[in-house]
């Protein structure tokens, strides 16, 4: 017969969690489980708490309320859960005249982990040929790779980063989101704040949504995709032209493209909204047809709804209005 014992503890267990952040803001009422291999994002518009919650997990503060269990243990007994989580910061000063090498070789001891890693952690970061260089020449989306390898250096099970590709181009980015899926598959567990639809689709499996320090309770990866809504392709008029024979004619769209949905105006000109599912043709046939039909464009382009845009979405849907 199974047993509890059977099941391992979640790698984490956030429950009942609340943080006072100023007299103006504070996170409540906090709940989410993290399994082994399983990728958490935390999102939420601009000063929704991500970064709080980020760093209450990590425990860098201290809970008014509530309890974070790390592999079943109370992560109040810090020093037997630290070698159960890797941390990665936003943005971390790398040292002056350092190379890779002796770099990870530091970390490598101050994680008390195994310094044959060396070699096997420069290649999941694809560093090897960077050995010799100073960790302030590398490359931006190079350095975080070196912050996650060295975070991942003592084989922690949950690896906690905030907003892991910030700042990064798209092909760091694809890099980056590629190395931390690879340590999913191996077992890891990865907690992350996200700003981003990309980092959400690579590595998500569940989301805790967060909306001025409030967690939308229940809200799963279907939530995110039922209130996207549809693609957009915003088009603007010319800075010097009316708007409105440019809004008059993308109604037109409603008759006479079968992937036109709606059509909203806007201040500078009209959002197209498309119907669900891939459109890899019609940015390029609308704004030809705009062309065709005497219309001045400034700007066209292909838009889909934010995660911040998202998450306001989902707590209309909660009640919470703006407030
Ligand atoms: N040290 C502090 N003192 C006062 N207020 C703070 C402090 N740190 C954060 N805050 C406030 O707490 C709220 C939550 O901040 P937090 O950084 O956790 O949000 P976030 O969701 O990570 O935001 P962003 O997406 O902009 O990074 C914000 O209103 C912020 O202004």
């Amino acid at each position: 017969m199974a047993s509890a014992h059977d099941t391992p503890a979640p790698v984490l267990q956030v429950s009942g969690l609340a943080y006072r952040v100023s007299p103006e803001f504070g996170l409540r009422d906090i709940a989410f489980d993290v399994d082994a291999g399983e990728g958490v994002a935390i999102i939420g518009s601009n000063g929704a708490g991500k970064t709080t919650l980020i760093r209450l997990v990590a425990g860098l503060l201290k809970p008014r309320a509530g309890e974070v269990r790390v592999c079943g243990t109370d992560a109040r007994r810090w020093g037997r859960v630290s070698g159960h989580l890797g941390y990665v910061q936003q943005s971390k000063e790398l040292p002056d005249g350092v190379t890779v090498e002796a770099y990870v070789r530091h970390q490598l001891r101050l994680h008390r982990a195994e310094p044959a890693r060396l070699g096997e952690l420069l290649a999941l970061a694809e560093l090897e040929s960077c050995a010799g260089q100073s960790v302030r020449t590398l490359s931006g989306g190079s350095q975080r790779k070196l912050h996650i390898i060295t975070a991942v250096a003592h084989r922690p099970d949950l690896l906690i980063l905030d907003e892991p590709t910030a700042g990064l181009d798209a092909a760091a980015r694809q890099t980056l989101l590629h190395m931390l899926a690879g340590l999913k598959k191996d077992g890891v567990a990865v907690l992350y704040a996200s700003h981003h639809r990309q980092e959400l689709e690579a590595l998500a499996d569940s989301v805790v949504v967060l909306h001025r320090g409030r967690q939308a309770k229940d809200a799963s990866l279907e939530d995110i995709a039922s209130s996207a809504g549809n693609p957009r392709l915003v088009l603007e008029s010319h800075p010097d032209a009316d708007p409105g024979p440019l809004q008059e004619w993308s109604e037109g769209l409603l008759l006479s493209h079968e992937g036109v949905q709606a059509v909203h105006p806007t201040r500078t000109g009209a959002a197209i909204e498309l119907r669900d599912g891939e459109h890899p043709e019609a940015l390029g046939e609308i704004v030809a047809r705009a062309h065709a039909g005497g219309i001045r464009l400034r700007a066209a382009f292909y838009n889909r709804a934010t995660l911040a845009e998202i998450v306001r979405t989902i707590a209309q849907h909660q009640g919470w209005g703006e407030s």
